[in-house]
């Protein structure tokens, strides 16, 4: 379970990214976060992992206090929060497999990190990752010989791979043709309901939202506007979530005729 308790978030430079956020998101579920460019979405989902640390307010999950982690604590949480991003942050000069491996080097001792020696139960484990995403058939391809979807479920196969409680995903699809961007998509729902993972999503394609995730939450000026089943949104919350800013969620729309 992750509980956001008053949270607030300043950049040092004194934005006010996020204000007195009250969210709990409970284990196995499927939740998009949207709203304007610059509403704060990043910014929620990276204090999940404590890639940004809160200003105020309590941030638990799984019934830790994430601001009161220290040192190797820090790195043991955050191993079991895969983190998902929309530019894949793969090694692409080498082998699907290689990259999916490299989820494994954390816990492996000095000696086999710098011969770049995984066990046979790694590899098998790197490969059932690729399995799940369906492109075990890539796993000794290079990574620039894939396309971008593909590339994305690299990605996700080496998040899988480290066996997290909580995906985060930054905008997985936003590069992606409107095709790829639902398998894609299908492979999050997957993840989320074959191995009850829970996915929390950064999306600005609004009927993809409202598609896959159950839950959405709306964000505006850095504040919660709606908290809801995603069934439940209409045009008036849209409105309530993206403002007057009407433009943008046209431009949105436009891009997203094809998915319908
Ligand atoms: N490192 C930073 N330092 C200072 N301000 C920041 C930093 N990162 C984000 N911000 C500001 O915090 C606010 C929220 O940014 P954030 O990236 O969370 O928004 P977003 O909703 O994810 O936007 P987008 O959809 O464009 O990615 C914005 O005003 C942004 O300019």
């Amino acid at each position: 379970m992750i509980e956001f308790i008053e949270v607030d978030k300043k950049y040092p430079n004194g934005t006010m990214a996020l204000e007195n956020i009250n969210l709990t998101i409970e284990d196995g579920e499927f939740v998009a976060v949207i709203g304007l460019s610059g509403a704060g979405k990043s910014t929620l989902i990276r204090c999940v992992n404590r890639m940004h640390e809160i200003s105020n307010g309590k941030l638990v999950v799984d019934g830790v206090e994430v601001a009161a982690l220290k040192g190797k604590e820090v790195r043991k949480f955050r191993r079991k929060i895969g983190m998902i991003f929309q530019s894949f942050n793969l090694v692409t000069r080498t082998t699907v497999i290689k990259n999916v491996l490299v989820s494994f080097v954390p816990e492996m001792p000095f000696w086999r990190k710098l011969l770049g020696v995984y066990t046979q139960e790694q590899k098998r484990e790197a490969l059932m990752a690729l399995d799940q995403v369906g492109i075990l058939d890539k796993a000794y391809a290079r990574v620039d010989q894939l396309s971008g979807g593909q590339q994305q479920r690299v990605a996700l196969a080496r998040t899988l791979a480290q066996n997290p409680a909580i995906l985060l995903a930054d905008e997985p699809v936003a590069s992606l043709d409107p095709v790829t961007a639902k398998q894609v998509m299908d492979d999050f729902k997957h993840i989320n309901q074959e191995m009850k993972m829970t996915v929390i999503m950064n999306i600005h394609h609004v009927e993809l939202a409202l598609e896959y995730a159950n839950r959405i939450i709306g964000i505006s000026k850095g504040q919660v506007v709606y908290d809801g089943a995603a069934s439940e949104v209409n045009q008036d919350i849209l409105d309530m979530i993206y403002g007057n800013n009407q433009k943008e969620l046209e431009v949105s729309r436009k891009e997203e005729v094809s998915y319908v």
